[in-house]
C-alpha cells in the first residue's frame, strides 16, 4: 500500500535520526582511535628515550603523531556534521507538525464544504454529486433509483413556541433518526431549513420505495426529547423515481419537491410524483 505523504515525511525524520545514531557511533570509534594512538605514541616516546638514537623509529612516531592529529580532526568534523544532523532533525520535526496541522485543516475544510454544520449530514453539494454519480451508475446497470424530498410539517411553530435552540435540537435528533434509516449505499442530506433529500439506490419497485417511506415516517413519530419537553414532529415526503419521472438530477428533484407539496396538502405522509 502506498504510504501517505505525512507518513513519508515522518519516516524521513526517523531515517535521519538513525543516520545520526550511526554517525555518533563512528565518531566515538574515531575518538577512541585518536586516544589510543596518543597513548601508544607516548609509550613509544618514553621507550625511545631509554634506548639509542633510532631515526627510523623517531620518524615513525612523528608520522603516527600526524595520523593522530588527522584522526582528532576527523572526530571534530564528525561532531560538526552530527550537530548539523541534529539541527536538521529538529527542523524536520517542526515541518512535520506543520504539515500534519495543514492536512487536518484541509480535511476539516473539505468536510465543512460537503456537510451541514448543524446536523453533520451531507449537504446539497455532496448530495448532488452522489445523485449524478448514482444516475450514471443506474443508467449503466439499468437500476431503478428513488429520490425522496422530505420536509418537516409546521416546523416554524417549534421555533416560535420553544425557541430556535429547541428547533436546532429537534433538527439534530431528526437527522440522527434519518441516518439510522439509511442503508450504506443510500444518502440522506440536509438541504437547509427543515428540508432533507434522500437518494435510494437500486430499488426493486414502488412497493419497496413505499415501505422505505413508511419506515422513515415511523422513525420520526417518536417524540423528540428537548430538555423536559417532548416534541412530536411529522414530515411529508415526495418521491420521484428514475427513470420513470425523469432522467436528470434537476428534473427528479423538482418532481420529488412537487410530490412533497401534494403529500403535505393531502396529509398523506408520502406521495409519488406522476400518475403510476
Ligand atoms: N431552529 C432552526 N430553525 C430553522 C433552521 N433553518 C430554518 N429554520 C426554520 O424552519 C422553519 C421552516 O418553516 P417553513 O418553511 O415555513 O415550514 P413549516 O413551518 O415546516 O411549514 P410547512 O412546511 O408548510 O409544514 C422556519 O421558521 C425557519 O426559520 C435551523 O437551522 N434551525
Amino acid at each position: 500500500m502506498k504510504s501517505p505523504p505525512i507518513n513519508k515525511a515522518a519516516n524521513a525524520a526517523t531515517r535521519l535520526a538513525k543516520v545520526l545514531d550511526h554517525s555518533e557511533q563512528i565518531k566515538d570509534v574515531v575518538e577512541e582511535c585518536a586516544e589510543e594512538l596518543s597513548s601508544v605514541n607516548l609509550v613509544l616516546k618514553e621507550s625511545l628515550a631509554d634506548i639509542d638514537h633510532q631515526p627510523e623509529v623517531e620518524n615513525a612516531i612523528e608520522k603516527s603523531g600526524e595520523v593522530k592529529g588527522k584522526v582528532q580532526e576527523a572526530a571534530e568534523q564528525l561532531t560538526i556534521v552530527n550537530q548539523a544532523l541534529e539541527h536538521e532533525i529538529r527542523e524536520r520535526e517542526v515541518l512535520e507538525h506543520q504539515l500534519i496541522s495543514v492536512r487536518q485543516q484541509e480535511a476539516s475544510a473539505r468536510h465543512e464544504a460537503f456537510h451541514d454544520a448543524l446536523t453533520g449530514l451531507p449537504n446539497r453539494v455532496l448530495f448532488n454529486d452522489r445523485l449524478e454519480h448514482g444516475l450514471a451508475q443506474a443508467k449503466r446497470h439499468e437500476w431503478t433509483l428513488a429520490i425522496m424530498f422530505l420536509d418537516l410539517d409546521e416546523f416554524k411553530s417549534i421555533n416560535d413556541q420553544y425557541g430556535h435552540d429547541a428547533g436546532d435540537h429537534v433538527l439534530k435528533i431528526i437527522s440522527k433518526r434519518l441516518i439510522e434509516t439509511t442503508r450504506v449505499d443510500d444518502t440522506v442530506s440536509r438541504h437547509g431549513g427543515d428540508e432533507f433529500l434522500y437518494l435510494i439506490m437500486e430499488v426493486d419497485d414502488r412497493q419497496d420505495i413505499a415501505l422505505i417511506a413508511e419506515k422513515i415516517i415511523k422513525a420520526l413519530q417518536a417524540p423528540c426529547k428537548v430538555g423536559k419537553l417532548e416534541l412530536v414532529v411529522t414530515a411529508s415526503i415526495g418521491i420521484s423515481v428514475f427513470p420513470d419521472d425523469g432522467e436528470s438530477a434537476d428534473v427528479l428533484i423538482k418532481s420529488a419537491d412537487k410530490a412533497m407539496y401534494q403529500a403535505k396538502r393531502t396529509k398523506s405522509g408520502y406521495a409519488f410524483a406522476g400518475k403510476h
